[in-house]
């Protein structure tokens, strides 16, 4: 897929308030400080298009862009970042719950972990309820860059044998870095296919 236009469309917590759901919507989620924003940029070659930031918690909203006038990717406030009070860690739960639940054009959920750790309980419990609550997802490994690929495949296997334990079967992975624009062509040939089957379903 060529990305044409990317454009910045709009923040807030409230699916309400959210862009027409009209068209297939991709939402990119994970711990905070894993790479969302970054990706996002790398993916529409647009640097600035979402706020990157080296101090974990940046994106605190729901933020929409429209992609090639066809789709919406979604940046979604990251997870698990010890510094936040338990009330605001209960709001973030409330407000992704109920995107999940209620945002109906919402396609696929791109689950981002650092390609750098082992299993965390965060993530497996956040991967455990997107199963629970039957929204589809991928998984994506971010900051390749930052290591061998022997690591990040030694990761990334120490993640499928945690997944075995309670999943019949895995669900689909990439590896990416934002830094030097791996996995772009997989993703963006994966949104491409996921935007034909939605159309041939309409
Ligand atoms: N080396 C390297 N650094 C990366 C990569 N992706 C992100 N980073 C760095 O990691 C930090 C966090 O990146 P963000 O994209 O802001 O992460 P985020 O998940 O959006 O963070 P929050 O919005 O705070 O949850 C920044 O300092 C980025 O420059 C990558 O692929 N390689
Ligand atoms: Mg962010």
């Amino acid at each position: 897929m060529v990305i044409k236009e990317a454009k910045f469309l709009m923040s807030n917590t409230r699916v309400e308030e959210c862009p027409a759901p009209d068209k297939p919507e991709y939402a990119f989620i994970g711990r905070s400080n894993v790479g969302k924003s970054s990706l996002i940029n790398m993916l529409t070659e647009h640097k600035g298009l979402a706020k990157t930031s080296s101090s974990p918690g940046k994106t605190q909203l729901i933020n929409h862009f429209l992609i090639n006038d066809t789709w919406y990717l979604v940046d979604l406030p990251g997870y698990g970042y010890a510094k936040v009070s338990k009330g605001s860690r209960d709001d973030w739960r409330k407000m992704i719950n109920y995107y999940f639940q209620k945002r109906e054009n919402l396609t696929c959920i791109f689950v981002l972990i650092d390609s750098r750790h082992e299993p965390m309980k965060t993530d497996m419990d956040f991967i455990n309820h997107l199963g629970q609550i039957g929204v589809p997802f991928v998984i994506v490994f971010t900051k390749a860059d930052k290591q061998s690929s022997v690591k990040t495949d030694s990761t990334i296997a120490a993640y499928k044998r945690t997944l075995l334990q309670t999943w019949d079967e895995l669900p689909r992975i990439f590896v990416t870095s934002a830094e030097k624009r791996t996995g772009r062509d997989e993703l963006l040939n994966f949104i491409d296919e996921v935007n034909e089957q939605v159309k041939a379903q309409q």
